[in-house]
């Protein structure tokens, strides 16, 4: 970026991982990775590490609010994501305040369970999060488990992942990407795209690493990212693979647990080690 040329801005609304690896402290390595300025609004403060939560506090929904509307009001968002949103009052809020006075664009990752197994919603908000938020979504990415449950089927093959993506799609988003990091074998890291036409297949190679966490919200982050520089959403969401591959091979063995994936990648070989 050319000196007094301004980054655009994107917005992650999402909840904290003390840890560091997934929720905003991820999405805003990746908007900052991206030369995107980004802002937050906070949803929830979780206790958590490599190896699992251990408490979830929520804010109050009209906290969240206030968040998004400073944010909107003063710097103006060319892009957000939808992270962790925990529980009813906080989704029907932050659906409230997007359907009245919505922003350009809106990537949803319908986060519900972890790869972990942690469940990181009230059960009671699964539906609203299926029949509001989702709408609302350029691009909604849910992970295996989010598919299985938004679907209502078992995801095991490419075939699945292919079913399911279009059972989402007529949910209401206007594209969907379903995530295949938790599938096993070969399919393993294989996602897929759909958008009412035909489905697209997005491959990157499988790394294998049990260093993963992160890699939902940094890729639904980047995927804003891409959107609020302009790109459109299917090349916005293949650059955003790139990105989580590329980080992935530069994955943290920090803690006991699954470390974090390497968002410093681009700096390694640049000014930093001179
Ligand atoms: N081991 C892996 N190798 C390559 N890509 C992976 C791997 N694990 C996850 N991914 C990719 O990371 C992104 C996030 O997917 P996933 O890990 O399934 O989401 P979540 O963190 O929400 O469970 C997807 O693009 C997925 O394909
Ligand atoms: C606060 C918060 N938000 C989201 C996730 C999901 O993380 P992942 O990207 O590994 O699916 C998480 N573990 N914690």
């Amino acid at each position: 970026m050319s000196q007094g040329m301004q980054p655009p801005i994107a917005l992650t609304i999402a909840g904290s991982d003390s840890g560091g690896g997934a929720g905003i402290q991820a999405d805003l390595k990746t908007f900052a990775m991206h030369c995107v300025h980004g802002a937050c609004a906070l949803t929830c403060v979780t206790a958590q590490n490599t190896l699992g939560v251990t408490r979830v506090d929520p804010l109050a929904p009209a906290a969240v609010v206030a968040q998004i509307n400073a944010v909107a009001i003063d710097l103006g968002i060319a892009a957000a994501k939808t992270g962790m949103l925990l529980n009813r009052d906080i989704i029907s809020a932050v659906v409230d305040r997007l359907s009245t006075d919505p922003l350009p664009a809106l990537v949803v990752d319908p986060v519900m369970v972890s790869r972990t197994g942690a469940q990181l919603i009230d059960d009671d908000a699964v539906a609203l999060m299926r029949d509001r938020l989702l709408p609302l979504a350029t691009v909604a990415t849910p992970n295996r488990y989010e598919a299985q449950l938004l679907a209502g089927q078992a995801i095991e093959s490419l075939a699945d992942l292919i079913v399911a993506a279009k059972t989402i799609w007529q949910l209401g988003p206007q594209a969907v990407v379903v995530k295949g990091g938790g599938l096993p074998g070969d399919l393993r890291g294989v996602d897929v795209w759909f958008a009412g036409d035909e489905p697209v297949v997005l491959r990157t190679e499988t790394v294998d690493t049990p260093h993963t966490h992160g890699t939902g919200c940094s890729l639904s982050a980047a995927i804003a990212a891409n959107l609020a520089l302009g790109q459109a959403p299917l090349a916005a969401t293949q650059a955003a693979k790139t990105y989580v591959t590329q980080a992935l091979h530069h994955s943290l063995a920090i803690g006991q647990g699954q470390g974090p994936i390497g968002h410093f990648f681009p700096l390694l070989n640049g000014w930093l080690n001179g």
